[in-house]
């Protein structure tokens, strides 16, 4: 059942500088960062995705995630996320002083194997003890399902598969769970179904929209999302991104431009857009290119930078 009325508020989770900066071929120093996390701090998120504890052969530009962790400044309210495949990554994480741990796993049997080197149900066991970890150490805990639209190497993915591993993420104990468009396939109607069949297993309230901008329609499902009653977004600034493990995937949607829709439909986020669109620009400067963001390039035009 479709709600005729929108949300009043809902919660982004900047995932810029892990999900967006991890594909990047050129190496990003830990200083540029520091600076970017600390430039969306400042603009006001209550959840930064800032690190990922994975191991630096498969993704080399998440290598120097402790150093990033260490040199931020932490804005009261924030908290500082980070992936973690393993018990490894979990004591990494944790010596880093993350706020929040995020086991991520796939609705896909092939993607699995790409991303994680293993089959669904042993990601499962080997999150298990992450999980067990967390709670111990009194840290949040997220789970992220990958390719719950479809998948790069294995094509559709049923809303059933979805929904199995969303109540396998949830017996483990995850606080929030992602549902996520790795490649960026998904269409609004196929949204809404997907999303309310997860609901069946997980609050609603607690399910976040992860889409990625690749066939341009991240905004149009968001738009679903909000119908249907997700009030949790992942958006990433200057729609930097790209899966390493999913070829062709590009950007999530850009940050700026879920703001700006936002801010149109009168949907509070407390997030202060001006200073997004400065995070943005600072970042596409030191990629050497122009963001990706067409909301953010056209308010940096009229301000004039
Ligand atoms: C899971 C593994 C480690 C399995 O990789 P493996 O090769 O099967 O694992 P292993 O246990 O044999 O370890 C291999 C080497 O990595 C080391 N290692 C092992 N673990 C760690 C660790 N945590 N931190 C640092 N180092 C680690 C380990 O010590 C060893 O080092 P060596 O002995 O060869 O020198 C690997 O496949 C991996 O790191 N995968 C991560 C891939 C990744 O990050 N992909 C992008 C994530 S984005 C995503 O999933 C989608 C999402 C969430 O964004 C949502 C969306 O957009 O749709």
């Amino acid at each position: 059942m479709i709600s005729s009325s929108l949300p009043k508020a809902v919660k982004i989770i900047e995932v810029g500088p892990r999900d967006g900066l991890q594909n990047e071929q050129q190496t990003i120093s830990a200083d540029v960062k520091i600076e970017l996390v600390n430039r969306l701090s400042q603009a006001g998120f209550v959840n930064i995705e800032a690190a990922s504890f994975v191991s630096p052969k498969w993704v080399p530009q998440m290598a120097t995630s402790a150093e990033v962790m260490a040199g931020i400044t932490r804005r009261p309210g924030t908290l500082y996320s980070a992936l973690v495949p393993n018990m490894k990554g979990f004591e990494a994480a944790l010596a880093a002083g993350v706020d929040e741990v995020v086991i991520f796993a796939a609705a896909s049997e092939a993607f699995s194997q790409k991303n994680i080197n293993c089959s669904i149900a042993e990601s499962v066991e080997r999150f298990r003890d992450v999980a067990r970890a967390a709670k111990e150490n009194k840290l949040r805990l997220r789970g992220a399902l990958s390719c719950a639209f479809g998948c790069p190497y294995q094509g559709e993915v049923s809303a059933d598969s979805v929904a199995s591993v969303v109540q396998q993420l949830r017996d483990l104990g995850c606080d929030e769970i992602d549902i996520a468009d790795t490649i960026g396939v998904a269409t609004p109607r196929h949204v809404q179904a997907v999303m309310q069949r997860a609901a069946q297993e997980f609050p609603i309230e607690k399910l976040s929209g992860h889409f990625h901008d690749t066939y341009g329609q991240a905004l149009a499902n968001i738009y679903a999302s909000l119908e249907v009653g997700i009030t949790i977004y992942h958006a990433s600034v200057a729609g930097l991104g790209g899966c390493p493990y999913a070829k062709g995937a590009t950007g999530n949607v850009a940050t700026e431009d879920v703001l700006y829709m936002l801010r149109g439909l009168g949907i509070a986020t407390g997030i202060d857009l001006d200073k997004v669109v400065d995070a943005g620009q600072f970042i596409s400067a030191q990629l050497g290119r122009k963001a990706v963001s067409r909301a953010g390039n056209a308010l940096a035009a009229k301000r004039g930078n």
